[in-house]
């Protein structure tokens, strides 16, 4: 088990304001629920495939996701595959992958297609990262439709470092290669997106009148830069943050959809009396 992926220390209660928060929210015409997927419905473990979302998360949102007036949405940094695969998400569930460069909204979805000239330059940055990774015990590639990660969680720091480095180093200025940071991984993409393009699509196309937002890693705050008032975002962990909400690890956040869950189903019992 890595430290990422210890149960959260200490009581597990959300703070008052939160609660209050999700109580509010609650109360909304139109909801939608749209989470991050790494380090908030799922703990971080070492290997990308092997993660699962928390039972209790996934649970809360499948309830949230047979709801009247509710949506549910994932924003994930990883392919809209990937994704699918590791988070088997409700059917229904409206999925931004690749850092917003991928959309699936039902049925019929348009994929992602490259030009030629992306499809050249997405072999050339696999090129540079091959050769980076051949001398860096530990460090591996995830290849997405229009990008590739390094990944270094099971190399030492001294080499991730220097990894991430050497692929800066050749990667970051050359034009129509975009680079992101994230938790033991350096992020390549040659379409220029991001998280916070993927919470305001989904709000329009929705037609949202309040989202709820979290997210853990550095490009969730793109997707948190976009809430507006009467919005809630939470930031999973202790880094920096501009949300307005806090809680320490993904297991809040089951606790956080749970809550949103009891909230919303009597709302929507009481104005629709059908409803369970
Ligand atoms: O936006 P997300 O859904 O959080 O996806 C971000 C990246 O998540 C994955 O990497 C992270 O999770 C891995 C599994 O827990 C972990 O091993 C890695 O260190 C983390 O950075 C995924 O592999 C990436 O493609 C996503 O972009």
């Amino acid at each position: 088990m890595t430290p990422d992926a210890r149960p959260a220390k200490g009581p597990l209660a959300l703070s008052p304001e939160l609660r209050q928060a999700a109580r509010r929210i609650a109360q909304t015409e139109h909801l939608l629920v749209a989470m991050d997927f790494d380090g908030t419905i799922s703990p971080l473990v070492d290997r990308a495939d092997e993660a699962r979302p928390l039972p209790r998360s996934a649970a809360a949102f499948a309830g949230l996701a047979a709801l009247p007036r509710t949506t549910t949405a994932l924003i994930s940094g990883r392919a809209l595959a990937s994704l699918r695969a590791v988070a088997s998400p409700p059917v229904d569930t409206l999925l931004i992958g690749s850092h917003g460069a991928e959309a699936w909204l039902g049925p019929g979805s348009a994929e992602l297609a490259l030009d030629e000239a992306q499809r050249r330059l997405l072999a050339e940055v696999r090129a540079v990262l091959e050769e980076i990774v051949e001398q860096a015990p530990g460090t591996l590639l995830e290849d997405k439709p229009a990008g590739v990660v390094l990944h270094t969680r099971l190399a030492t720091d001294d080499v991730a470092e220097d990894a991430v480095a050497a692929a800066r180093s050749v990667l970051q200025d050359r034009k129509g290669v975009f680079l992101k940071n994230g938790k033991r991984v350096l992020e390549t993409s040659v379409v220029n997106a991001s998280k916070g393009e993927g919470l305001t699509f989904l709000r329009q196309i929705t037609g949202a009148t309040a989202v709820l937002f979290a997210g853990d890693d550095v490009t969730d705050e793109d997707a948190l830069g976009r809430l507006e008032s009467g919005d809630v975002g939470v930031k999973v962990g202790l880094d920096f943050t501009q949300a307005e909400f806090r809680v320490e690890a993904p297991a809040h956040v089951a606790e956080l959809l749970e809550a949103l869950l009891q909230e919303r189903s009597l709302v929507v019992a009481e104005e629709e009396p059908g409803t369970d």
